[in-house]
């Protein structure tokens, strides 16, 4: 069977369904999900609690394989149902950013040490790994903090630098779980935009998870979710 996928998309699921336990405790918590993320689109995921949203993300993230369906990243069949057609780990480390509600920053490393290592273990020299954490800082405000260890840091600037470490080896995607849940609405609409300028200047394709409809703007697509279904409401832009 031609399982080819276009490599124009950064992602594209085909019907995502993943059931939990079985029998009396069975649980579908997402049904025949589909979705395409463009090179460079920025997608927020939205819908209640319970709806799938963090079991859909942990299924693209490779952490948390589906029951049935598959996953494509750049045109590639990555997981078909829970097999894997990868070794899943390493193509995680080297092209997947994940961030999360908390920035989950290593406490006694410097903000420069969290970035520079996500950089190192991808095998790179640590003076190079170095130069490169630090222009990920600058170019996302935080260049001046480098030395700082992350509880000197304020909340966003924490998610700063683990946006830097989601960027650290130029992944193809980039998911987030409500990565602005810890934030007052200026500074989460400031890590919103990040992600939209990190979409279009990388050609990375980015799903955030997220409750805020405030900063909805900022996203070139909108989908939701509602009892393990996704679909994008009318309104949003055709993909
Ligand atoms: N490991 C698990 N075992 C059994 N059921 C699970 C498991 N993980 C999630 N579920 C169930 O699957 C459904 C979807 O959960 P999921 O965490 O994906 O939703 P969500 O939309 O991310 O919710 P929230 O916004 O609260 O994080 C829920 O009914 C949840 O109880």
């Amino acid at each position: 069977m031609n399982q080819a996928a276009d490599a124009e998309l950064a992602i594209e699921t085909k019907s995502l369904t993943k059931i939990y336990g079985s029998g009396n405790t069975e649980v579908v918590a997402m049904r025949d999900a589909c979705m395409k993320v463009a090179r460079g689109e920025v997608v927020a995921l939205l819908g209640p609690s319970g709806s799938g949203k963090s079991t859909f993300l942990t299924a693209v993230g490779l952490i948390n394989p589906p029951t049935s369906g598959q996953v494509f990243i750049r045109g590639q069949l990555i997981l078909d149902a829970d097999q894997a057609q990868v070794n899943l780990r390493s193509f995680r480390r080297q092209h997947i950013g994940f961030v999360f509600q908390k920035s989950n920053l290593i406490p006694f490393l410097s903000a420069i040490e969290n970035v520079q290592i996500a950089i190192e273990l991808n095998g790179q020299s640590s003076r190079v790994a170095r130069q490169s954490a630090q222009k990920l800082l600058d170019d996302l405000g935080v260049g001046d903090r480098a030395d700082n260890r992350p509880s000197m840091l304020s909340g966003g600037q924490q998610q700063r630098v683990a946006v830097a470490r989601a960027l650290a080896n130029n992944p193809s995607i980039i998911l987030a779980d409500e990565p602005t849940a810890a934030l007052d609405s200026h500074r989460g609409r400031q890590v919103m935009e990040l992600f939209a300028q990190v979409a279009h200047e990388h050609g990375a394709g980015v799903i955030v998870v997220t409750h805020d409809h405030r900063a909805l703007d900022v996203f070139d697509t909108t989908y939701e979710m509602e009892d393990g279904r996704m679909f994008q409401p009318t309104h949003s832009q055709p993909n």
